[in-house]
């Protein structure tokens, strides 16, 4: 029996440890994480900036930052997996919709579609994107080392307000203005007859993600005002399953 309650104990102590090893690799990757990911995005705003410094205009900055953009925004998948395997008490749902929108920014309009790489749109997004992220990331980081100065955690929890609307407003215009090289072009789409049998419309597609802001910003937007009062204001919410 001694011996029973013996290995018992040793097995919680084991599973114990097992714990707080996984949560010790979890921070220390979260940590590296958060922290190259930081840095990446200041250093899309330093190039940002030099290059309008430098060139005096807006015209071929998507181009000179493409690379290290596409880097970093796709390297951002790693979060729904954070989500997924509940490193992050985040809702594996919200970060998807953000990221996938975001990937498909870049990838599938903006990359894809040479001819609107200049619009003003395009860099009201990149700027909105690069000052939210930099702030979010620091943010964790800070937080992570338990060293969290109150002028981030203020910024991460009130700069959305403006940013997200904003972010939201650019991504929009983005896509309305590639929509006629779209049809134009018919791009990524699918004519009927094809061996597949199957027809595809980038053009629709593009009007459907379009309208699909309508009912999935208003809730990132909730989601973020609910984080709000609950770090900021330090009220409780209780969270629906998902
Ligand atoms: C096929 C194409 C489909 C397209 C569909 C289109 C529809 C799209 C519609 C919507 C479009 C939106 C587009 C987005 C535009 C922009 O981004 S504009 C720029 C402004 N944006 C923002 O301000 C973004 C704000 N939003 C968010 O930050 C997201 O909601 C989020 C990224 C998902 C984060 O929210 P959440 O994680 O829930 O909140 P937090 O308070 O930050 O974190 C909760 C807890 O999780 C911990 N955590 C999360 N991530 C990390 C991490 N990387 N490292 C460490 N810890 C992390 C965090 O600390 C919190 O933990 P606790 O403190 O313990 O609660």
């Amino acid at each position: 029996m001694a011996s029973m309650e013996e290995d018992g104990s040793v097995e919680e102590k084991d599973n114990n440890n097992k714990k707080r090893t996984k949560s010790a690799i979890a921070v220390a990757w979260l940590t590296f994480y958060n922290i190259a990911m930081t840095a990446g995005w200041l250093v899309l705003a330093m190039a940002m900036m030099r290059f309008y410094i430098q060139k005096g205009t807006h015209k071929g900055l998507y181009k000179s930052i493409a690379r290290t953009l596409k880097f970093f925004q796709t390297v951002a998948l790693v979060e729904v997996g954070h989500c997924a395997i509940g490193i992050v008490r985040t809702s594996v749902i919200v970060t998807g919709v953000q990221v996938c929108s975001r990937i498909f920014m870049v990838w599938f309009i903006t990359n894809s579609i040479k001819q609107i790489q200049n619009e003003e749109s395009v860099i009201l997004f990149l700027v909105v994107w690069t000052l939210t992220e930099i702030t979010r990331y620091s943010y964790y980081t800070f937080n992570l080392l338990n060293h969290l100065p109150y002028f981030i955690k203020w910024a991460r929890y009130n700069m959305f307000i403006i940013m997200y609307p904003l972010g939201v407003a650019g991504e929009l215009l983005t896509i309305y203005a590639a929509l006629p090289f779209v049809r134009k072009t018919g791009m990524l789409s699918m004519r009927l007859p094809n061996k597949y049998n199957v027809s595809f419309d980038y053009y629709y597609f593009l009007i459907i993600v379009m309208l699909s802001y309508i009912p999935l910003f208003p809730q990132l937007f909730f989601h973020m005002l609910r984080q709000r009062r609950k770090v900021l204001l330090g009220e409780i919410i209780v969270e629906k399953d998902e």
